[in-house]
């Protein structure tokens, strides 16, 4: 049967990636996305505001919404400190054994948890199954009608700490009203456009970074 498009872009980043080089990796999937098949990662352009962020908060711990195929997660996990977390939530298996050896590839095995399942399910046990008290930096990427109630329930939950900093991707393309409405008028966070490109086009997208008040 025909190959899947994250199998095609695995083997891409196999054949042309070099094992141990994040940056190869990173490389890899940009050139195929870009050259071969579009696929839904941050990309390039959004990927280093991604970069800009990750440097500046430099998180001891990371929560990551949507793995997909791991382009996002080696773009973060490279830039983490020796004994830093990141543990990434993705609820399709498929997309998850691809992802697991993308992050494989890049040689970043130890930097990240690729927890297979649901983020409703799984972000009220961070503290109990990962021992993970709050997180640093959260990047949501997953289905865009989740982020705002995801956004709720990791409140509820604790798991904020004041100055924790969300960033969503896709808030402008395919959008995500509810959430940005609700970040950018809530007393609670402090948020910030950074204005770019979907991902391999020209089209308008952009990252919201939000701060935590506590
Ligand atoms: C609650 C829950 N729990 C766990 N995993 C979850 C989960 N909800 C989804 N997932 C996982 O995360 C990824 C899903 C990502 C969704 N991303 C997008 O839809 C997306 C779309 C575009 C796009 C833009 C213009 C177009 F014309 C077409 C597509 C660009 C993007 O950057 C996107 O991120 C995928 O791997 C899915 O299994
Ligand atoms: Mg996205």
């Amino acid at each position: 049967t025909r190959s899947t498009r994250p199998q095609r872009l695995l083997g891409a980043v196999q054949k042309n990636a070099t094992r141990g080089d994040p940056c190869s990796v990173i490389q890899a999937i940009d050139h195929f996305c870009r050259n071969k098949e579009w696929a839904m990662n941050v990309g390039d352009e959004k990927g280093c505001i991604l970069d800009a962020v990750v440097s500046e908060v430099n998180p001891a711990t990371v929560l990551e919404l949507g793995t997909y195929c791991g382009y996002s997660t080696v773009r973060i996990a490279r830039l983490l400190p020796p004994d830093a977390k990141l543990i990434t939530l993705e609820f399709n298996p498929d997309f998850a054994a691809i992802a697991r050896q993308v992050i494989a590839w890049a040689g970043l095995e130890e930097k990240v948890q690729l927890v297979e399942g649901a983020s409703g399910d799984w972000i009220p046990r961070m503290k109990e199954q990962f021992g993970v008290k709050t997180f640093d930096l959260v990047f949501l990427d997953h289905w865009k009608d989740r982020y705002l109630p995801d956004t709720k329930l990791m409140e509820e939950c604790g798991i904020l700490r004041k100055g924790s900093v969300l960033l969503a991707d896709n808030v402008i393309c395919p959008g995500t009203p509810d959430y940005l409405e609700f970040v950018r008028n809530s007393p609670r966070y402090e948020s910030q456009y950074f204005k770019s490109h979907l991902e391999y086009t020209k089209v308008e997208d952009g990252l919201e970074k939000s701060v935590f008040l506590g």
